[in-house]
């Protein structure tokens, strides 16, 4: 007691001797100082004069005195920077450094430790994650920093296992090594105790401590432990430090543990940031993979397989598993079987692996098969949930026969369901990872990848299907074709010479109902040869394209080969007629377009076809039948020896085909009335212009109407004998509406046909009439159709008349 205050009032007296002679005065070494001691205390004895050297000897010889003297007063920045001054000049200048017991003291080595500079161990750190970008790179070079700066003779650096909670691994630099975890006796070791509790351990070996089992020193070398928790700045446990030295060193002190200690702090700063440096990597490198998976499943339609195997690829190194394979479920037979079994690691760059089609080394058979429920991947399959599996062997559920199969060895297994719609369709099965066991960030990476491999795959499967209909489509339009294209007999009746014809067909009067269907197709021939000539078109080819035109009008009440050529030929009368107002290509589309107008119709209207949801109504939701009358002339032209513009240039032959769709469409009664009106007001205005493409355009349409229902500008036993056909087609058409219960308009209810005349007579004098009256305006030569189509509606109106008067008086009655 008497000792300790001793030493205190030694201490007290001498601290303040110190502190005038180093901080009041300049302190010159060798040289004696005057000074004037001011006396503050009762006790102090102050010698009046004091030279450097006597300080300087004092502080050597009282070492303790100067280390109670820097704790106390010297600032802890002061002292840092003494300490960062210092390791630069030693850095210059190797000085030999104080020892002690013929070693280091560890707050010596921190200073002469070119650590001692904390900016350089994250300078070292950075350029370390750089080199190889991984947590663990980050922990183990921090552990190397603080090895060396508390001069320990090694470490031992141990990972949380991320599938055995609490438990530990080791970690070698490279790889993880088995379960750390010991226990004995209620007894853990030294790095699963600071596991848990967080706290720093310092112990020597031969010491008794009761926390931990008696085997803490492995190695028979190892003396002094240190073993320290390495902490996320989010509080969660990043790596157990174990530092050691030999037995013959000096065991750690407090100084070492607050060395380390502080180095943790920045190391876990570090680490933090690290984390968070890897992560944004990591999405940049996935966002532009899947950006590429999204594109290729866009662009690269037919390589769908090729795009899962990088897929998987590009999976397999995320996880970075040392095989990957993909199962696809049988469904049929209830089982599993590999299509792409074994893919090694590719190390192209990730950027490249889509430019390098023989980028990774693929075996694909189909002898690996087994039933459902059979294995992981038969487990994985049936269930739908994802297995990851640490050890392989020691799973029950582990079909081994793969591994006899191949002679590979299965240690760990990532296995993920693939789905499509619902249900399992494959597994996509990562094994062996270079580097313990699939964690769970492993899991959730991969359960990304096996969607986007369950997409890849579904367009795959659509692709396969679209192809195999485009082939089926194919060999059914090869059918088609050969059954609707004319025969070689058919060509052969109407070849050889034109007959003279009794009849002269260039009259808006002609009966196109008095002729055979043959005859009519001559009628045709000649009347394309005479419109114009054969220099430009092939004979041949026009004799087949005519009769397939014929043969692909189907034997409807109405819209048959009769209408299709009586239009054609309506038109062939307008051209006649009408001089040179329309140019020798505008003819040909007229003409080809008239014949081939009502193609393949089916005898129902564009109502109908959108009412009943036809497939024609869901390609072409307007002028349905029109567009298809189009495509169905164009398929004509594209069959073998029909293309009867094969010697038109192609810039003739695109004009034509444009002009011949314009007047096709134009059949469709919908367009008329906003043509019409278009019309009456260039004539009423008297600005219609020849010159002006958009009115020709306009008159080609209008006339190819006109052509439409010339049947309505027919000499009147024409015109009855058509519009028999033309209700009894409608009453078809009706009667198929109520089979599939709609209701139709009373002029398709054959149960209304008292409505006919009337029917006509609406029909002539809405747009007939007005048709025949603009086509007039424009070609007065069409005179007569004008003429025929108001004697019709004039007997339609007086039959309608009658038949009224015959109802008003039935009603009287
Ligand atoms: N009511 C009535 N409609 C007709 C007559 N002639 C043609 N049509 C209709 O007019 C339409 C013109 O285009 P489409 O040939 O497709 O179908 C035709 C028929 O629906 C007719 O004399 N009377």
């Amino acid at each position: 007691m008497c000792k300790v205050s001793y030493t205190k009032k030694y201490i007290w007296n001498n601290q303040r001797c110190l502190w005038n002679a180093i901080t009041k005065k300049r302190f010159v070494r060798s040289s004696v100082i005057k000074h004037d001691v001011t006396s503050t205390g009762t006790n102090t004895v102050m010698p009046s004069q004091i030279s450097a050297d006597q300080v300087y000897e004092f502080l050597h010889s009282h070492p303790d005195y100067l280390e109670h003297y820097i704790m106390d007063e010297v600032e802890l920045e002061q002292l840092e920077r003494w300490i960062i001054r210092k390791s630069q000049r030693l850095k210059k200048k190797p000085e030999t450094p104080a020892t002690k017991n013929g070693r280091k003291t560890s707050l010596s080595r921190w200073k002469f430790c070119v650590h001692a500079d904390k900016r350089q161990m994250l300078q070292d750190l950075t350029q370390s994650l750089q080199l190889r970008p991984t947590k663990n790179q980050v922990l183990w070079e921090l552990a190397n920093c603080i090895c060396s700066a508390v001069n320990a003779d090694g470490f031992r650096l141990y990972l949380p296992d991320p599938i055995n909670s609490g438990a530990l691994l080791h970690y070698l630099g490279e790889n993880l090594k088995g379960d750390r975890t010991m226990r004995q006796k209620g007894k853990i070791d030294i790095s699963t105790y600071v596991a848990k509790t967080r706290e720093a351990v310092r112990v020597s070996k031969g010491v008794n401590d009761s926390r931990f089992v008696p085997d803490l020193f492995y190695e028979d070398d190892v003396g002094h432990i240190l073993c320290q928790a390495v902490m996320y700045p989010d509080g969660q446990l990043a790596a157990v430090l174990e530092l050691w030295r030999r037995e013959s060193e000096s065991p750690f002190h407090e100084e070492d543990e607050e060395i380390a200690c502080s180095y943790l702090v920045w190391g876990g700063i570090a680490l933090h940031y690290a984390h968070l440096y890897l992560n944004m990597n990591q999405q940049r490198k996935l966002n532009d993979f899947l950006l590429t998976v999204v594109k290729s499943i866009f662009q690269d339609m037919v390589s769908m397989d090729l795009l899962v195997i990088k897929i998987m690829n590009f999976a397999q190194r995320l996880v970075d598993a040392d095989r990957a394979s993909l199962f696809l479920v049988d469904a049929k037979n209830q089982e599993l079987y590999a299509t792409i079994f074994d893919v090694g690691v590719d190390n192209t760059d990730d950027n490249t692996i889509f430019e390098d089609e023989e980028f990774t080394k693929i075996h694909t058979t189909k002898e690996i098969r087994f039933p459902l429920g059979t294995g992981i991947a038969g487990q994985v399959a049936m269930t739908g949930e994802i297995l990851n599996i640490a050890d392989a062997y020691a799973d029950s559920r582990f079909n081994r026969t793969v591994d006899q199969l191949t002679g590979y060895k299965t240690n760990t297994i990532l296995c993920m369901p693939i789905f499509i719609r619902g249900s399992v369709i494959g597994v996509v099965q990562m094994v062996n990872k270079h580097s313990g066991y699939f964690t769970k960030e492993d899991e959730e990476a991969f359960e990304m990848f096996a969607v986007y491999c369950g997409l890849a795959l579904h367009h795959a499967k659509l692709y396969d299907k679209i192809r195999r209909s485009e082939q089926k489509y194919r060999v059914a339009l090869e059918v088609l074709s050969y059954h609707n294209s004319c025969t070689d007999e058919e060509v052969e009746i109407i070849t050889g010479e034109m007959p003279e014809f009794s009849v002269n067909i260039d009259n808006f009067y002609f009966n196109p109902f008095q002729w055979e269907d043959y005859e009519k197709a001559r009628f045709a021939i000649y009347m394309f040869t005479d419109l114009f000539g054969l220099t430009r078109f092939d004979e041949q080819s026009l004799l087949r394209f005519v009769l397939t035109v014929k043969k692909n009008y189907r034997r409807v009440p109405y819209h048959n080969w009769s209408h299709g050529f009586s239009v054609a030929h309506c038109m062939y009368c307008i051209i006649k007629n009408s001089g040179t107002v329309f140019r020798s290509n505008e003819c040909l589309a007229l003409f080809i377009g008239a014949l081939c107008h009502d193609l393949d119709h089916r005898g129902k209207n564009n109502k109908f076809m959108l009412d009943t949801e036809s497939p024609l109504a869901a390609i072409y939701s307007t002028s349905t039948m029109e567009h298809h009358h189009f495509n169905q002339t164009v398929t004509i032209l594209q069959q073998e020896g029909h293309n009867i513009f094969s010697k038109l240039s192609s810039s003739e032959y695109k004009q034509v085909l444009s002009l011949i769709k314009h007047c096709i469409l134009a059949t469709d009664l919908a367009l008329f009335f906003p043509n019409k009106a278009k019309l009456s007001k260039l004539i009423q205005e008297n600005s219609f212009s020849w010159n002006n493409q958009d009115h020709r355009l306009l008159i080609q349409a209008i006339s190819m109407t006109a052509s439409d229902l010339c049947a309505s500008a027919k000499p009147w036993e024409v015109q009855v004998e058509t519009v028999k056909v033309i209700f009894e087609e409608f009453y078809q058409q009706g009667d198929a509406e109520r089979a599939a219960g709609l209701k139709p308009i009373p002029m398709m209810d054959r149960f209304q046909n008292d409505q006919q005349a009337a029917s006509q007579v609406g029909f002539l004098t809405g747009i007939c009439s007005p048709c025949y009256t603009l086509l007039h305006s424009v070609i007065p030569e069409t005179k007569p159709l004008l003429n025929m189509c108001q004697d019709n509606l004039n007997h339609w109106t007086n039959i309608d008349s009658e038949i009224q008067q015959k109802k008003m008086k039935k009603n009287e009655t």
